[in-house]
């Protein structure tokens, strides 16, 4: 019987001969990644565990992201002892100033290659799959038991194919198809499944799209969502990286547990509203919805491609009086490179703030957390209510476009109504 690509992937980092959905597998990992928060607590467990060292320096890489740079005494503590601790045990360490957000940080600096595993210490480690690695996020536990032995247990999972097909409509993004996929699967569909994008829309996404559609495949409930690597892979990987890879594909024989069609010219941008990523409605029925806060960033859309998308919206316009817009590049290179463009320019005209690289506001942290009765809409990719904030704050997911045109408009607006500025 034929394999899934998650199946062989799996299969190549564990001692087993075979294997099949629901069997619990060792598997071992290629990277093992944590940052600020769920770092310390993996060092802890893994004093518990009477482990000193890490098993692989060379394979483990700590990126401090989520309060950065620090917002207070604590988070200061918390990246002194996650700085420490990495240039005591000799692995690769990004600092602020030269790193990102973590799941930008890896892809960018070559750690990501196509079927490799990855463990990391966040949830939305399911990113790396736009690359065609498994990538899976762990709790501290089980990162502590990655770092010490260079494995973990993982319940094999069963793979959902999402095909795409067709154009995609003007101010449609890779953010849209995968909020088209959680409004349809639901935020628990995927549980125990891995999504895999196949079809002639999945080739045509950018690798920063592919980026932002794996990094949602969790608000699915899944483990990952995965992109068998192709060509644009190939080149985005040519320089950047010297770790070996090939790229694999599912068999024509594999078994899949169910499957999802998306046409893609059938797909508006789309709004996830209040408090759930998977109520997702066409912008057209958002229209209107008053927004106090715009937030463009996060290791989903923060990406160049978002920040250009964003710029072309807002170029020779200002950000609308009652709204304020925040803008974090998701990396120092997208910082840079944003600079280089002039886009930073675009935003800083339109009187928009521009932040550091970080997770921000994204989870609440810092940088942009809403006051009760506050609405926002965010490139980011979870909405639960207080995610940024109060309890009593709502925020709104779309793309970039999307966010840029409510910015302008003061409250959320089809940007195709706007258009973009000449
Ligand atoms: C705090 C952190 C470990 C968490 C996660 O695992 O995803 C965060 O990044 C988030 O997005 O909620
Ligand atoms: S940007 Fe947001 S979603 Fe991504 S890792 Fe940071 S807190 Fe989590």
């Amino acid at each position: 019987m034929g394999r899934t690509l998650a199946e062989k992937i799996l299969l190549a980092h564990t001692d087993a001969d075979t294997l099949a959905p629901g069997d619990v597998v060792m598997v071992r990992c290629d990277v093992v990644m944590t940052n600020d928060i769920s770092g310390p607590m993996a060092f802890r467990a893994m004093e518990r565990m009477g482990a000193a060292r890490v098993f692989d320096p060379g394979k483990v890489v700590i990126v401090p992201d989520h309060f950065v740079p620090a917002k207070d005494e604590r988070s200061a503590a918390l990246q002194k002892l996650l700085r420490d601790w990495a240039h005591e045990q000799g692995v690769a360490y990004y600092e602020q100033g030269r790193g990102g957000i973590e799941h930008q940080v890896l892809v960018e600096e070559g750690w990501v290659v196509p079927g490799s595993v990855i463990a990391g210490g966040d949830s939305h480690t399911c990113t790396y799959g736009a690359l065609g690695s498994f990538g899976t996020g762990l709790g501290s536990t089980d990162i502590a038991a990655c770092l010490a032995s260079g494995a973990f247990w993982q319940a094999v999972p069963t793979t959902i194919q999402v095909e795409l097909t067709g154009t995609r409509r003007p101010f449609v993004t890779g953010k849209d198809v995968i909020l088209a996929v959680i409004g349809e699967l639901g935020v628990s569909g995927g549980l125990g499944s891995v999504l895999e994008f196949v079809g002639d829309g999945a080739e045509g996404l950018s690798l920063d799209e592919r980026l932002a559609v794996a990094n949602m495949a969790v608000e699915a409930g899944a483990e990952t969502g995965l992109f068998p690597a192709d060509a644009a892979v190939a080149a985005y990987l040519d320089g950047r990286t010297t770790r070996p890879w090939a790229a694999e594909h599912s068999d024509a024989d594999a078994q899949y547990e169910g499957s999802v069609l998306i046409d893609l010219e059938s797909v508006p941008p789309l709004v996830a509203l209040p408090h759930s990523p998977g109520n997702v409605v066409p912008v057209s029925e958002a229209k209107g919805r008053a927004i106090d806060q715009v937030y463009i960033g996060n290791c989903a859309n923060g990406t160049i491609t978002d920040l250009r998308q964003a710029a072309e919206m807002l170029r020779g316009r200002t950000v609308h009086r009652r709204t304020r817009l925040i803008v974090v590049p998701a990396s120092q290179r997208v910082y840079r490179q944003a600079l280089a463009e002039g886009l930073l320019d675009v935003f800083a005209a339109a009187g928009a703030l521009v932040s550091a690289p970080s997770c921000g506001a994204c989870f609440g942290g810092s940088g942009g957390i809403l006051a009760a009765g506050e609405a926002a809409i965010t490139t980011t990719n979870r909405n639960f209510r207080g995610r940024m904030g109060a309890g009593e704050s709502s925020v709104h997911l779309a793309n970039a476009w999307v966010a840029a045109a409510a910015a302008v408009a003061g409250e959320i607006v089809d940007p195709a109504d706007l258009g973009v500025a000449s």
